[in-house]
């Protein structure tokens, strides 16, 4: 039975390996929620901030996101340096200390975040290649399964503040002569591994493949066998235009303020 990695402590287990690990695993749960989003139609209604006046100029998925962000801050969930609130102005205290987690990031670039660009990619870009025209009414349901993917893109996107802490600590140096400069080109070359790149492409579009696959009785032959709930294509281009890209940036962002 594989076991999770235990997250690791402030200062000596925090390594390139164990955080390129955490990425992996989330491969799978952005899979999985891509999935289960693509069950439904688009549901335009849930986008649309005017259709339900009720709710106060903000779409459905809006109030149904800030609900559910409110719910999850009482409870603790925003503890956890690798969770990021879309609407963190106005979330409530947690009534409970959950837990003590490892506070493996520096403090000031531990803020660091790309809520507005992943919500917008998610919303603009993403659901229209992932879902079928269509209404079926179900705009909670379908809201709910938003949140799930928002937040696991915003988990594997932000996850990049461990991987900038990392690379930094192994290389202090050279990456405090890029900082020192504000030298945004140099910290990205610095940063990146086109080759961990390819093989991420390749692995997420595999597990679309598996994960997405028809699983029917009938033999291989079969036309559902050779369907996917999700293109895998899709979901290797969501990494390369938009989920790489994104961590790039927090990693970036996270290096530029990691001396201040
Ligand atoms: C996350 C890393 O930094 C960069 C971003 C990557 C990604 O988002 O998948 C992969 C390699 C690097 O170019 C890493 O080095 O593992």
């Amino acid at each position: 039975m594989a076991q999770e990695k235990a997250p690791p402590s402030p200062s000596q287990d925090l390594t390139l390996e164990w955080v390129r690990d955490a990425l992996v695993r989330q491969e799978d749960s952005i899979v999985f929620a891509l999935i289960e989003r693509a069950r439904f139609p688009c549901n335009a209604p849930a986008y649309n901030s005017s259709l339900f006046p009720q709710l106060g100029g903000r779409s459905l998925v809006e109030v149904f996101v800030r609900g559910a962000e409110g719910l999850q801050a009482k409870t603790g969930r925003y503890q956890n340096p690798e969770e990021v609130p879309f609407f963190p102005d106005d979330l409530p205290a947690p009534l409970i200390t959950a837990y003590n987690f490892p506070q493996v990031l520096h403090p000031l670039p531990a803020s660091v975040a790309v809520s507005d660009a992943i919500w917008n990619m998610y919303f603009n870009d993403l659901l229209p290649l992932i879902t079928v025209e269509g209404d079926d009414g179900n705009y909670a349901s379908t809201a709910a399964s938003d949140l799930i993917c928002l937040q696991a893109l915003s988990r594997r996107i932000h996850f990049g503040k461990f991987v900038a802490e990392v690379k930094y600590r192994d290389a202090p140096l050279d990456y405090t002569t890029a900082i020192q400069a504000k030298d945004r080109d140099a910290l990205m070359k610095l940063l990146t591994f086109e080759a961990v790149e390819d093989m991420v492409k390749r692995r997420v579009k595999k597990k679309a493949m598996v994960f997405g696959q028809n699983v029917t009785l009938e033999d291989k032959d079969s036309d559902a066998a050779s369907q996917y709930k999700v293109d895998p294509s899709v979901v290797a281009r969501l990494y390369e235009d938009w989920v790489i890209p994104f961590t790039k940036v927090v990693e970036v962002d996270y290096l530029l303020r990691r001396l201040d």
